[in-house]
């Protein structure tokens, strides 16, 4: 039975979990803005020195290898390590994941690092394929991939990588490999702002967070988080006459968009198949 204390965009914006962000250089602003207009709250801490006690605070840690060196892979490795003492979900955005071994080296040392969390990735087709032990074909930090069998391949990631596989592109793919949700909503303008991808993975972490009672699956929950975007990426392209305008009108339907209109949406356009 659906009422105010049910609709989890609605417990979101009462508990404003906070969300820990070791994330890139290029799209940092847009990201702790975007979780403040969600309803939640940002907190980015990247130093060695601090982040494993910041973390314990953490409702989620996303985790965004876009601008990534040693420093921050240390770094990186350490909060995860925490995170998992704490039972933090920890929500991985592998950008480029495919294109250096310092890239891969660190994802699957993050992977592998501590086992108490629910651990996610969230990403484009080209970087899900790289978890489904197929060849990396992305262009720099960007990876469509025309043509390929997306849902098997966000299925077969999430079998392999025991992780919630959130896939993002014209289709965003969900699954835990067991029940999966296809998403059809959002408008190619996202394309053409840099980190609407990273977006994507820190409304996921802010779905997830563990101060949240809701008893919705972890795959109904992240498909609730793609699901918002999208449908406020509509309405923003909608209102917009180009990128620009539509990354700060994105922003707005963020922070109006109601919790009972997402429930509406969510009934209306998910397509669930469990397999
Ligand atoms: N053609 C499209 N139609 C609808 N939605 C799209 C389209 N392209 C991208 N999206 C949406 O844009 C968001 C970003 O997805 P994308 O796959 O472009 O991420 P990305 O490549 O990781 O982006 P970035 O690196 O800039 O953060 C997702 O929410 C996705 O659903
Ligand atoms: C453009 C770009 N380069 C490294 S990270 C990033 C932001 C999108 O992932």
């Amino acid at each position: 039975m659906r009422n105010d204390k049910t609709i989890l965009l609605n417990e979101i914006r009462h508990k404003k979990p906070l969300i820990h962000h070791m994330t890139n250089q290029v799209t940092m602003s847009l990201l702790a803005n975007g979780i403040l207009a969600a309803g939640g709250s940002p907190m980015m801490v990247h130093s060695e020195d601090e982040v494993a006690e910041a973390v314990r605070f953490a409702d989620a840690l996303v985790i965004n290898i876009g601008t990534l060196d040693a420093a921050a892979a240390r770094s990186m490795k350490i909060a995860v390590k925490e995170a998992c003492e704490y039972r933090t979900p920890v929500v991985i955005d592998p950008v480029a994941v495919g294109m250096t071994k310092l890239r891969r080296n660190t994802i699957a040392e993050i992977l592998s690092e501590g086992s108490g969390s629910l651990k996610v990735i969230c990403g484009n087709a080209a970087e899900i394929a790289c978890f489904a032990q197929k060849q990396w074909s992305g262009k720099g930090v960007d990876g469509e991939m025309a043509g390929a069998d997306l849902k098997g391949i966000a299925q077969s990631a999430a079998k392999q990588t025991g992780c919630l596989i959130v896939m993002t592109g014209k289709l965003d793919v969900i699954t835990d490999g067991e029940k999966t949700v296809v998403l059809e909503t959002g408008h190619e303008m996202m394309a053409k702002v840099t980190g609407t991808g990273c977006l994507s993975t820190s409304l996921t972490a802010l779905f997830l967070a563990n101060s949240l009672t809701s008893s919705l699956s972890s795959v109904e929950k992240a498909a609730r988080a793609m699901l918002m975007l999208g449908i406020c990426a509509e309405k923003a392209a909608a209102a917009s006459p180009g990128s620009g305008t539509f990354a700060v009108q994105l922003l707005d339907e963020l922070y109006r968009v109601s919790g009972e209109e997402l429930e509406d949406m969510y009934e209306q356009v998910v397509k669930e198949g469990a397999l």
